[in-house]
């Protein structure tokens, strides 16, 4: 029996719990025509499989890409001068964003060459869980050129927007789910229509992201321009078979925005040209939970001083969650420490920090209206 190489890429002392360790062991022996697996640092377990990883197989596995095919991070730069932006202001107006996008829809998925779906109408919807909408201000500059040929200007507000295919990605994934098909391989029936529906999704989830920027700029009154987008949850039909990305940045596509937490630093970075082919061409796609949902609740007080206390982050910043139950999963010690994370990516030659940058404002869904629009989906991730 041939063993399957795990490349772990994080250090001994990185967080990882042994559940995700566990699920990582477990696809070696479940699926064992794994041609390569890589970890990242912000590795932890996930519903279907480990959140960061890449895993090169010779036929699909949709379950690991997940529901939310296509979830990706954009980083938006804005013409927005930093020091004219009011933070209370801005996270008043930002508050548009729950209501559903009122644009050309149609129009829209038309441009990109998309066939209509019922799911259309949550285009421009960020969704609930961690997905979220934030303004940001450049921390600290790193690679000066770098910053300058992307663009990003220390003095201008951006915009950093996580957010995926909503309910379209998520009916691809039921339907297999339902019929517990197994591996597809990518020439049969079954794998061609799964590889269709993921395609649409990933296309569906790049221009819902830049809708939700467009939304955001227009809110604050300003333009905005994409800096890099990059989705973390597909796949990709390679010469050594199909790479399976799941939690995991693509580093063959230039600079990767890096989110720690609404209470952190987030970081933008460029992969490393020499990086180990054993990354398969992944980096991490953010800190990584550390606490399940769940278990956040009885981390954190349930008193009106401390919930108060979530919507302020550490550098004068805001968060905008109506959500009550979500404020608290999603608070700044539900996940690792970002720091360490990139620590891990830049010990390991995988990638190099170009800038970093601080929440102003966070944007999260709350009591959205966009689930009566969806048919009651609309929380769905
Ligand atoms: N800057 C912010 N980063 C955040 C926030 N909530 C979560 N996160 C980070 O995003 C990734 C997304 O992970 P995914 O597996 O759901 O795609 C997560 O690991 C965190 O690092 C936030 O409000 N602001
Ligand atoms: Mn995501």
């Amino acid at each position: 029996m041939t063993t399957i190489p795990i490349h772990r890429f994080f250090s001994e002392s990185a967080w990882i719990e042994g559940s995700a360790l566990a699920q990582l062991e477990h696809l070696t022996r479940t699926i064992p025509d794994i041609a390569a697996l890589a970890a990242m640092p912000d590795l932890h377990p996930g519903k279907y499989g480990p959140v960061g990883i890449g895993m090169l197989a010779p036929d699909l596995h949709p379950p690991l890409v997940g529901s939310d095919i296509g979830c990706g991070m954009g980083l938006f730069r804005t013409d927005l001068k930093l020091k004219k932006l009011r933070v209370d202001k801005a996270a008043e107006r930002l508050k548009v964003l729950d209501a559903p996008w009122d644009g050309d829809l149609r129009g829209m998925t038309e441009a990109a060459g998309l066939a209509p779906t019922p799911y259309d109408v949550g285009l421009g919807s960020i969704g609930s869980g961690n997905h979220f909408c934030e303004v940001q201000a450049v921390h600290e500059v790193r690679d000066e050129a770098a910053c300058r040929e992307a663009g990003i200007d220390p003095d201008r507000v951006h915009v950093l927007v996580h957010s995926g295919s909503r309910a379209l990605g998520a009916s691809s994934l039921e339907a297999l789910v339902r019929t517990e098909a197994g591996p597809l391989a990518c020439a049969s029936e079954e794998g061609r229509r799964y590889l269709a529906a993921h395609d649409h999704a990933v296309a569906w989830a790049r221009i819902n992201r830049a809708i939700i920027a467009e939304r955001a700029g227009e809110a604050l009154r300003g333009a905005v321009e994409p800096v890099a987008d990059l989705a973390h949850n597909f796949l990709e039909p390679t010469e050594r078979g199909i790479l399976h990305r799941k939690g995991v940045a693509p580093a063959d596509r230039g600079l990767v925005p890096i989110p720690g937490s609404r209470e952190t630093l987030s970081y933008l970075v460029r992969p490393s040209p020499g990086a180990s082919p054993d990354a398969l061409a992944c980096l991490a796609h953010g800190a990584g939970r550390k606490h399940d949902r769940g278990s956040m609740h009885g981390r954190i007080e349930r008193v009106r001083s401390v919930r108060e206390g979530l919507k302020r982050n550490p550098f004068g910043g805001l968060v905008v969650c109506e959500d009550r139950n979500l404020l608290i999963e999603e608070a700044g010690d539900a996940y690792k420490a970002i720091d360490q994370v990139i620590d891990d990516l830049v010990r390991f030659g995988l990638a190099e920090v170009v800038a970093t940058f601080r929440p102003l404002v966070t944007f999260k869904t709350g009591l959205s209206t966009i689930g009566r629009r969806e048919g009651g989906q609309g929380r769905g991730r």
